[in-house]
């Protein structure tokens, strides 16, 4: 069976002092995975390596067909001075993979002002655009990392519906985060890296069977 994700011995540098793996990892069913870890443990080097965007040093990433995974960057990546109403075009003529009909239904679900500037959202209104318009790009593997840093409660529980509405049945999508209390029900599986190296793989409903994920992730990163 072709998994959805397969990453052999993957190794990955980052400056001269920080080094990813050799990291193995198969990912085989559809399904939301946290991606956790503390402040500097790899979560973005990893994304962008999965992603084609950092040289890997050694190893392999494998994907069905071998598409690229669709990455949403930890940092803004819309031109500022886009209508938010021209970005499904402007993002339709760049992507090949983009769907500018999901991507218009998206942007009306998210009730955003078609007519302000990207550089005049809020930056909690810009999460939800930048995540909304990674979605409407048709892929097995997303990428998402910290995609809900800046939202307030209601409006994280409004992109959790968003994620859910309009991930594709049969894809993979990788979430890093530092919230997982509030993304509780939302995850499958949790991946867990530390210092570069994957610390914890757990299936999510496991970890709620006695402890709730976050003590379990906790405990797993203190006894590191
Ligand atoms: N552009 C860069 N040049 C050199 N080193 C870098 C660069 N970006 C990150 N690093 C280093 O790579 C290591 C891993 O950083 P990375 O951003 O992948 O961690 P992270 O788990 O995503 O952290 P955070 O939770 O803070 O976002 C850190 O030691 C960091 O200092």
């Amino acid at each position: 069976m072709t998994a959805l994700l397969e990453l052999e011995d993957l190794v990955v540098s980052r400056g001269r002092r920080f080094r990813l793996a050799p990291l193995t990892i198969r990912f085989d069913t559809p399904g939301v995975v946290g991606l956790f870890g503390h402040n500097g443990a790899g979560k973005t080097t990893l994304l962008k390596a999965l992603a084609g965007l950092l040289p890997l040093r050694s190893g392999s990433v494998k994907t069905p067909g071998a598409a690229l995974p669709t990455l949403l960057p930890d940092s803004p990546f819309l031109y500022t001075f886009l209508r938010v109403g021209s970005v499904p075009d402007v993002l339709g003529d760049y992507f090949e993979d983009f769907d500018r009909d999901r991507a218009r239904s998206i942007i009306n679900s998210l009730s955003l002002d078609t007519s302000k500037k990207v550089g005049d959202l809020s930056k909690g209104m810009e999460e939800q655009l930048n995540l909304g318009m990674t979605l409407a790009r048709r892929s097995s593997v997303y990428l998402l990392d910290e995609p809900l840093a800046a939202v307030d409660p209601v409006t994280r529980d409004r992109m959790l519906e968003l994620i859910g509405q309009h991930r594709p049945a049969d894809a993979l999508i990788i979430v890093s985060t530092h919230l997982i209390a509030g993304l509780e029900p939302l995850f499958d599986e949790c991946v867990v890296l530390h210092d570069g190296r994957m610390l914890l793989r757990t299936q999510a409903s496991q970890a709620s069977s006695g402890q709730s994920l976050e003590a379990r992730i906790k405990e797993a990163m203190l006894r590191a």
